[in-house]
């Protein structure tokens, strides 16, 4: 089997005193689209973060592309081709849409240059229409289509899309379901955190459930849709 590109295993994440996580493993195989899911507070955004390095995990191991980067700070992780749109977004309020994507541009790990500017606005045609509007000019949906936008500018192996469309009316929430599907086909791996089980498990392949910072269910959506106790018990749907 290929080296997956992140590699997690046996992490503990505290805040202060407060235990979050309890000893996860969590892997992104190549070309995987994987969802994880739980109930608000159980820990996804904690995971997330613990694998980037923002959070520093205080037992376990994270290994990005066979590379051992237990707490290496973020721009590291990235630099091995990890990208990450975290919740809430984070775009430059005071750039154009233009210079938020320009200033992202860069090769991938491998010398990929896939994602242009040209493709990204071929795949966001909304942003197009609004290429000299400053960052905080735009709607929330433009937002977080930006941050994607940035994101893919950086030809990253693994995409990581916390909370991917909280917030957003349904027919753009459904206009970035679309674009996490391109972002499938074209072969990057992602990680979604969405509360819309249904959408996130269209796309995924495997799908992880945690509960009070603990792994409940890693499995299919085949699987995951075969179990509707499941679905109630973890998720409350
Ligand atoms: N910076 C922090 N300091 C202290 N506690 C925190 C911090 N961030 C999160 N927590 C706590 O850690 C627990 C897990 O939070 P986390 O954000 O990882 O959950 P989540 O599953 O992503 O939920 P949500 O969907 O609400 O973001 C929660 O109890 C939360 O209150």
């Amino acid at each position: 089997m290929s080296t997956p590109w992140i590699d997690a295993c046996g992490i503990h994440t505290f805040y202060g005193s407060s235990h979050i996580l309890h000893g996860i493993d969590f892997t992104v195989g190549q070309g995987e689209t994987i969802g994880l899911m739980g109930r608000n507070g159980m820990g996804k955004s904690t995971l997330l973060k613990s694998l980037m390095g923002l959070v520093k995990p205080r037992a376990g191991s994270v290994a990005v592309a066979g590379r051992d980067m237990t707490g290496k700070p973020p721009y590291e992780v990235a630099r091995l081709g990890i990208a990450y749109v975290p919740e809430g977004r984070g775009i430059f309020g005071n750039l154009s849409v233009v210079e938020n994507l320009q200033m992202a541009a860069r090769a991938g790990t491998r010398g990929q240059r896939d994602w242009t500017y040209e493709r990204v606005l071929e795949t966001f045609p909304r942003l197009k229409e609004r290429l000299g509007h400053g960052g905080q000019q735009l709607s929330g949906g433009e937002q977080q289509m930006l941050t994607i936008g940035r994101a893919l500018m950086t030809n990253p192996d693994v995409l990581i899309l916390d909370e991917a469309t909280e917030g957003l009316a349904p027919l753009i929430a459904r206009e970035i379901w679309r674009i996490c599907s391109l972002i499938k086909d074209s072969g990057i791996s992602s990680v979604i955190v969405d509360k819309n089980w249904k959408h996130v498990t269209q796309i995924t392949d495997r799908n992880v459930i945690l509960v009070k910072g603990q792994v409940v269910f890693d499995g299919s959506s085949d699987a995951l849709h075969a179990e509707p106790l499941l679905l109630e018990q973890y998720l409350g749907v």
